[in-house]
């Protein structure tokens, strides 16, 4: 194993996981979290999400792809040292801009880099892909928290992963364009499959409603189910949690909706994966489809 890979292993390494155990691993999840409408939560709930699967012992990355206002490490009150940026330069290569954030969670901070993302040379952008997917064999899930709405480069993470989680509060400009992102997608990428996050909700029967309308839509104009993951309460501790610079989760653990992110986090791994496994793409099609539309 090379230098590079050893480091990799003990980035990510989960404290219950014996270091003689063998990893014999497929290639991760490729998951984008991503919303029609701004400012309904995303970012919270990747983050938070993503420490969650942590402490299921679940091997997480966090890749923060939203290009504009990427504020992954700002929620966690980190600094990163190197960014996406640096790898794209070639100053860095990628177990060196995976920082470690709170409870050690390993994240890809966006910033400037990802705009280069999408300017690439053919040479570039191969190197890019092998760099990706050396990470990809030591993650269950790489988690990509991207922008909202539908730009451009939106839509070239949401097309290429393996599932989408929609974001969306009880706002019917909210649910409006949530639908509108799924009508997109689906319009470019049938195998993309999609579940719903319902934040800021009262109780599950309004999440349950939500979910209801769109997929109600969904069903007679796409011919597609999306079913509802989870949700997440309405909670003041949420924003207090933002203004201290520390995940929800770990600032307020009791807090409803901490305990609304771990039984989202708790039904994603137990219930039976939403494709059997074997027909995942993983990150060699992430990168594949991924790079169709970036060339
Ligand atoms: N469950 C919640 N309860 C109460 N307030 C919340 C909740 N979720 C999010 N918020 C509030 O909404 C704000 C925006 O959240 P966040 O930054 O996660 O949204 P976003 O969808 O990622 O935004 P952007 O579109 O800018 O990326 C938070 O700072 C917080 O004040």
């Amino acid at each position: 194993m090379s230098d590079q890979a050893q480091s990799l292993r003990k980035l990510v390494s989960s404290h219950d996981e014996p270091a003689s155990q063998p990893l014999v691993r497929q290639s991760a999840r490729i998951i984008t979290v991503s919303s029609g409408k701004g400012g309904v939560g995303k970012s919270n709930f990747t983050l938070n999400f993503a420490l969650a699967l942590k402490s299921l012992g679940q091997k997480v990355l966090l890749f923060d792809a939203d290009i504009g206002m990427a504020n992954i490490d700002v929620l966690m009150g980190v600094r990163p040292k190197y960014s996406l940026y640096h790898l794209l330069k070639g100053e860095r290569d990628i177990s060196e801009i995976i920082e470690l954030g709170t409870h050690s969670l390993p994240f890809i901070a966006g910033g400037s880099g990802m705009a280069d993302l999408f300017s690439l040379s053919e040479s570039d952008l191969n190197y890019f892909t092998t760099q990706i997917e050396q990470i990809s064999e030591e993650m269950d899930y790489i988690i990509f928290d991207t922008g909202a709405g539908l730009s451009k480069e939106t839509l070239k993470f949401i097309t290429a992963a393996d599932e989408c989680l929609v974001v969306t509060t009880p706002e019917p400009t909210s649910i409006t364009d949530a639908y509108a992102l799924i009508k997109v997608v689906h319009g470019l990428e049938e195998d993309v499959s999609f579940r719903l996050i319902v934040n800021r909700v009262i109780d599950q029967s309004e999440a349950r409603q939500v979910a209801d309308k769109i997929s109600l839509v969904a069903n007679k104009f796409l011919d597609i189910n999306i079913p509802l993951l989870g949700y997440m309460s309405d909670d003041a501790h949420v924003m207090q949690a933002v203004k201290k610079q520390v995940p929800f989760s770990i600032a307020f653990p009791g807090c409803p909706a901490a305990q609304d992110i771990y039984s989202v986090a708790m039904k994603y791994i137990d219930v039976p994966r939403f494709q059997p496994r074997e027909t995942l793409s993983g990150i060699k099609g992430f990168m594949h489809k991924w790079l169709k539309r970036t060339k």
